[in-house]
Order: C-alpha cells, then structure tokens, then sequence
C-alpha cells in the first residue's frame, strides 16, 4: 500500500507529534517569501523527551540482528523514494536549488542507506577477534580473549544547509550512526524544515513499520539553543555536524564540559587547494580554465569542497588559463543562496578581499537579479602576500576563489606548508609533472583527507575507499570520514571479553557464530 507523508509543521519525538511552539517558516531563497505551515521549535523538555526514548531504545535497537537492521535501513531508503516529487518540489522551494540537483542528492541519499544495509550484513564492522585460551603457555598461561565492536549509544546529528538531503535528517550521519546500532536524534536545519519532516516521517514509518522501539529516531526542529540542549543531555552519547566552523567549535566546547564528555565529529570548513602543474596548463590550460568555473559555481558555491585556492607557476599558460576561466564565469548568472544567513556572509568575505591591498579582482560574473543571490569571483594574489597573511587562506563559503602566483615549484609546496587542514587537496597534472609532484604529495597528505588529480573536488562519491574528512579546521577528528562506509567505525568502540562462558558472550563471538563472519584468529584473517 502506498503511504503519504504530509508537512504538518510537527516535533517527530518517537511517535509524538505534539510537542514544540509553532513559531518558524521557512523562507524561500529564490523570492524570500515565507513558506507555510509555521514549524513548532523543540523546548528543552521536547530534547529531554526524544533524548529518552533514544535511551529507552538503545539496548532494543542494538541487539537487532544484522539482517534486521539492514532491512531497517532499506526501509527508509523505499519510503523517501515513496514521498515522492513533493520532496524535490519542497526541497527546491526551501533552498532555491535546482530539481535535477536535488534528484541526484536523492538518489545519493537512499544509495547511502542501502550500501550501509550491505555493511551492516557484511560483518566487518564488528571488527571481531579472537585470541584462544593457551593453558599451557610459559611463564603464564593466556585466557581467552575475544573483541566485538559495539554502538557508543544515542547520536545527535546536525543537518546541514548545504545538502537538504545527503548530509540532512537521513543523510551519512543518521546512515552511519543507525547502521552502528545508535539511535538518533536529528536536529534539524531551519533552513529546510519541510524538507526535514517529509524525510523524517520516512524514517518513522521505517520504524514502525520494522517493530522497533519508537525512541530509534527522532526529529528536533529549532535553532542554536535546541542544539546545544542536545549535545549538553547526558543520555547523548556522540555527535555528528556538517556547518560552519564557529559552530563546530561550539558544540565541540559544549560536549567537553559536560561532566561525560563525548565525541564530536564536525565536518567545517575547507578551501580544497588546487595546484595547476605547468605541463598540466601548457596542455590544457583552456579545459582547466573552464573545469575550474564549473566546480566553483556549482550549487553557488555552497560545497564545503568548492575549490576556494588555486596554486600555479607564472607562465604564459597560466595566462591563458585565466583567459579561460574568466571568459567562463564572465556572465554566468548567480544562483540563489540557502539562506539570507549564509548570503550575507558570501557578501562580507568577498567585500574583505575586494578590499585587500594585495589582493585582485580577476573576473565575476554577472550581476545579481533577484534576492539571495550574488555574482561567483575570481581574485589572485602573490605568493608572498599570501604568506604574510593568513586571512587570504580562510573559507569564503559560495563561489569565491583566489589564485596564489608563485614563483616555481619550490615556492608552491612552501606556500602548501603552511595550510590549514583540508578536506581535500587536487593536482592537475599530465607525466612530466610528476617528478615535481611527487615532492608535493607528501606534504598534501599531512593537510588533507583526499587528493585528487585531474578532476574537481565537489562532489564526493559514497564508497568504501572514500575519506571526507581531514585535519583541524576541516573536520574536529582527522581519524574518520563523514561520507562513506568508514563513517560507521565513529559510532562504535571495541569491547573485550575475557573467558567469558560461551553462554554469556555475544552470539558473534561464540564458536559458530564467529565462524560465520569475518573475523581474526589469532591474528589471521579469516571468513572474509
Ligand atoms: N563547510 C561546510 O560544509 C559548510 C559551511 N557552512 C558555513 O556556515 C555558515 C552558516 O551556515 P549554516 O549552515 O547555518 O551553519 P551553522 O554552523 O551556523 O549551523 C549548522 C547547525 O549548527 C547549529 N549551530 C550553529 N552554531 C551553534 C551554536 N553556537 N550552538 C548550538 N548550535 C549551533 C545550527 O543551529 C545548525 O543546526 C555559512 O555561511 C558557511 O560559512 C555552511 C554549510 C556547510
Ligand atoms: O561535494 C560533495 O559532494 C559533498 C560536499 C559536502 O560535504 C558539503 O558541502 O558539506
């Protein structure tokens, strides 16, 4: 039977729906007109609530079996792609980006789900290893030991602006948190609360609909105070965001004073370092040019890996790659931004390197018509003056770019050496490019958690190869990834059993159930 989902304005605690004030729309950024309903915004007592039921549910939910769990997730991914075109249609009203963009957001979102359904089945994730018992080992006998990975307990997962889906309610962090075992408890964005409620009333319906406790999910609509409540209550036990710095770093504060503090995994912020080898532009330096503009106004900008810093060596070539790239973004009409908010901050970073003495204008684009919205830019600055000031080096989140001239390869890596972490870092390079590159790579991989080449680093793929992440300030925690598979190991920490009696231990770590998964006997891989 086909189910509908609707946008009532609802608090989704459990199965509750009564909680919160109706007090906030959503704006729509392409006219800043406000949207119906108003959206009831969560009190303290609504985060205690849901932060309850999380721990109620917590010993259900993570005794699921691996097959109940995977079905779980592959519930939710069937019943957003059952919501529907009002998702899209709502998804584009609240964020002013494009249906075909919001499609494949869609389809990444539920392929997420669904390749965390086939982790889960898997078993590797549990990590499980067994040392047996050696009775006779001189000069003291070695018990039996055996290793399982086990959910932390209760997430709180902050959706971000910049992606009403993928890093949303059911984006990687619920994906990756519910496939660990943890319930969730969502904060929702403001700006995109419709969008929130369609897509958590799938994830509702999924439990429901799966006999679990209704506790394994929640929704909070609210602003900053609703967040920090969350990450303060003690039945939380790890969080994950996608945002800006400043808000990173204030959960982050947060989560440490609590008397238990906890992990916080922030993905902030990152100008993903482009370096434009010579063979690269002398080969095709016309193509790059226009690669770059791509990469840099897709979605306006509004990808934490839009390639802000571009590197390369003067060179006639490098001219013609500025004659491309400025040919490119000349009249390029801007899209509108998520939200006034973040419109704003776009216009305040870009007014700051129009400013700078040592700082020029190379292109934009055309000029704004409409609200929300402000012309993509292109700025390029000298090496030097980019080392003697670090504010050239911050993010300017939308389409703003700044080219660094330097003077040979030697000054290209002393520039690199002094970036802040990254989420990814890109080479753009043909053969002879690489002896000179190579000295670079291991500079890139202390700065950041993905280098490429010869491509652009927006958009990331969900696999199991994949890091999204980095050194401070990219993301809080440099050990792990947001996208991808990997992203289940945040939510989880090892537990030992020693000589435990085969009835008590788990039932993945007793004889027959270890010999079913993969696994590691004494230190060998085994079943996988
Ligand atoms: N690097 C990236 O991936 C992204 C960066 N941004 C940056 O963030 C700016 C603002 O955009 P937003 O998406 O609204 O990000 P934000 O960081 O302001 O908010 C994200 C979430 O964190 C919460 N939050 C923020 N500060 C908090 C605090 N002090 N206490 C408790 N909760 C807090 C907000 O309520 C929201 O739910 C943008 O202008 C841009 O600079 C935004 C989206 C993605
Ligand atoms: O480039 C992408 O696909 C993901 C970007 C991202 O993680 C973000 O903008 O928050």
């Amino acid at each position: 039977m086909t189910q509908s989902f609707e946008i009532r304005g609802d608090l989704l605690i459990g199965s509750d729906s009564t909680g919160g004030n109706r007090t906030v729309r959503a704006i729509n950024p392409a006219t800043g007109a406000n949207l119906e309903p108003a959206f009831a915004v969560a009190s303290e007592s609504d985060v205690a609530k849901a932060c309850e039921l999380a721990a109620q549910a917590f010993d259900v939910y993570r005794a699921t079996s691996p097959e109940q769990r995977a079905a779980f997730l592959e519930k939710i991914a069937d019943n957003i792609m059952e919501i529907g075109d009002i998702l899209i249609e709502r998804a584009t009203e609240e964020t002013g980006l494009p249906v075909a963009r919001l499609q494949g957001e869609r389809a990444r979102t539920v392929g997420q789900l669904r390749l965390f359904a086939q982790v889960v089945r898997a078993g590797e994730w549990l990590d499980l290893r067994v040392d047996p018992a050696l009775p006779e080992r001189k000069p003291l006998p070695r018990p039996d030991l055996r290793l399982r990975q086990i959910p932390l307990g209760p997430v709180a997962v902050f959706g971000a602006s910049n992606f009403p889906l993928a890093f949303s309610v059911a984006g990687g962090d619920t994906a990756s948190a519910l496939a660990a075992g943890c319930p969730v408890v969502v904060k929702g964005h403001l700006a995109h609360p419709g969008t929130g409620e369609l897509v958590g009333r799938a994830i509702r319906a999924a439990v429901a609909q799966c006999g679990l406790p209704e506790g394994t999910f929640s929704l909070l609509t609210g602003a900053n105070e609703t967040g920090a409540a969350l990450v303060r209550d003690p039945r939380i036990k790890a969080v994950g965001f996608t945002g800006s710095r400043g808000g990173g770093l204030a959960l982050g504060a947060i989560a440490a004073a609590r008397p238990e503090p906890i992990p916080v995994y922030a993905e902030m912020s990152s100008v993903n370092p482009v370096f434009l080898f010579p063979a690269a532009l002398a080969a095709r330096a016309e193509a790059i040019g226009t690669g770059f503009i791509d990469s840099l106004t897709l979605g306006a900008g509004q990808f934490c890996t839009n390639p802000g810093l571009l590197f390369a060596i003067e060179s006639p070539d490098l001219d013609r790659f500025l004659q491309a790239a400025s040919d490119a973004l000349t009249g390029r009409a801007p899209a509108p931004m998520l939200t006034p908010g973040i419109h704003a901050a776009f216009d305040k970073g870009v007014a700051a390197l129009v400013e700078h003495d040592a700082v020029k204008t190379v292109a934009h684009g055309a000029p704004a018509e409409g609200v929300n919205r402000s012309p993509g830019i292109f700025f390029e600055t000298e090496a030097a003056e980019f080392l003697a000031d670090e504010r050239l080096g911050h993010e300017v989140f939308g389409a703003a770019s700044l080219l660094v001239r330097c003077k040979d390869v030697d000054q290209m890596i002393a520039v690199a050496e002094k970036l802040e972490g990254q989420l990814t870092a890109t080479l753009q390079i043909e053969a002879e490019d690489y002896a000179t590159a190579a000295k670079l790579v291991p500079v890139l991989e202390r700065k950041a958690g993905r280098i490429l080449a010869n491509g652009w680093p927006t958009g990331v793929e969900v696999s199991h190869a994949m890091v999204h992440g980095g050194p401070f300030p990219a993301t809080s925690d440099s050990r792990t990834t947001s996208v991808g598979t990997l992203a289940i190991r945040r939510f989880l920490r090892p537990v030992s059993y020693q000589d435990l009696p085969e009835g008590l231990l788990p039932a993945e770590l007793r004889n027959e159930g270890v010999r079913a998964l993969p696994h590691l006997l004494d230190g060998v891989r085994k079943g996988s």
